[in-house]
């Protein structure tokens, strides 16, 4: 048997720039033919989109492979696996493979997952590499007012978690080798400062952290890190396995996501600035997709962490192609879809 193949795999938050961080790494992993694992929570492939778009010649097309039916920590026996399989008997096999969860995934089952007998034999895990996005870290936006959280546990005893979020980050950088602060054009120096201690006060582990902005960080330092993090994830345990040693499968009950279609749009600036004041008043986590754009031949992409929003036309509009406004919005169970649904197709 050849050496075992490196797999690298990329979590972190929605929108923390894991995407960002693959797409430049595409660019600059010099001669490595690379396979792509993309996995996407929402049902609209916009990171596949993003990074086949990126025309990178050590990994084409077919290199990238989209997992779309949920989290890749909840499908790991029916859809990554079977992905790796797949991937393993191809004639050409990739030199490294890299594996982008999906911004709620927890990526402890799928390290896990290397430990299955056929794949244990061929692959091994490089490194989990945790994305952070340090302005929203600056911001308050995974610090929960635990009081909060108390009152609606005493009020609900059902409720078995602490604040989703918050667990979720924490699980993240828990099961880190090592932790991007990306975003760091969003904050100044004191205030990166206060979220590395910050993120270094949510893990037990001390994984490095490096700071990148525009996920710019040279490939020799992302892939190569050879640890074989599959073999100790005694150490990573997530809140959910601290909590029910006794196997109960996690779920992503507390999170929902829907696709939005609307027609087209006439003035890019003001839909924009309405999208904000939707996003803010119903607490979207995340709205990303595409931009049928009155009378301009190319696709506006849009893309919303919480109420920043970066758009740009990509390319143009394929002939043959549906035209259209499509946008995946993910938020906490609890948003209010229909609101949310009907004030956004209202903008067109
Ligand atoms: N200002 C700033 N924006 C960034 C940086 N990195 C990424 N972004 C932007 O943040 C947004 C989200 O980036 P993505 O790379 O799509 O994030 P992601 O983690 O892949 O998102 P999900 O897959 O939805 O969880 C995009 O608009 C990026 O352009 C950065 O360092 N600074």
């Amino acid at each position: 048997m050849s050496q075992k193949i490196p797999a690298t795999v990329i979590t972190g938050f929605l929108g923390a720039g894991k995407t960002t961080m693959i797409r430049n790494l595409l660019t600059n992993a010099g001669g490595k033919r690379i396979a792509l694992i993309i996995n996407e929570f929402g049902d609209l492939g916009v990171d596949g989109d993003v990074l086949k778009g990126c025309g990178a010649e050590n990994c084409s097309e077919d290199d990238i492979i989209e997992l779309t039916n949920g989290c890749i920590c909840c499908t790991v026996a029916d859809d990554f696996i079977p992905t790796m399989t797949k991937l393993l008997e191809r004639e050409q096999r990739p030199d490294h493979i890299v594996i982008e969860t999906s911004g709620l995934a927890l990526p402890q089952p799928l390290v896990a997952a290397f430990n299955w007998p056929d794949i244990r034999t061929q692959v091994t895990v490089d490194g989990v590499i945790t994305v952070v996005d340090s302005a929203a870290v600056a911001a308050g936006r995974f610090a929960d007012d635990h009081d909060a959280v108390e009152a609606a546990r005493s009020e609900d005893e059902s409720l078995d978690h602490e604040s989703p979020i918050e667990e979720l980050f924490e699980d993240q950088l828990t099961c880190a080798d090592l932790i991007v602060l990306n975003k760091t054009d969003l904050i100044d120096v004191a205030g990166l400062g206060r979220v590395r201690d910050e993120v270094a006060s949510r893990t037990q582990r001390k994984p490095v952290m490096i700071e990148a902005r525009n996920g710019e960080v040279p490939a020799g330092i992302l892939l190569g890190l050879g640890i074989g993090t599959e073999n100790d994830l005694a150490n990573r345990k997530s809140h959910h396995e601290l909590e029910h040693e006794d196997g109960t499968p996690h779920d992503h009950d507390e999170f929902d996501s829907f696709v939005v279609e609307l027609g087209r749009i006439v003035d890019v600036a003001s839909f924009v600035e309405r999208l904000k004041t939707i996003i803010a008043a119903h607490d979207v986590l995340r709205l990303k997709g595409f931009v049928d754009v009155s009378g301009k031949p190319m696709r506006l992409q849009l893309q919303a962490v919480g109420s920043r929003i970066d758009h740009y036309f990509d390319r143009a509009w394929a002939t043959g192609e549906r035209r259209a406004t499509r946008l995946v919005v993910i938020g906490l169970h609890e948003m209010d879809e229909d609101a949310v649904r009907s004030a956004i197709e209202a903008l067109a």
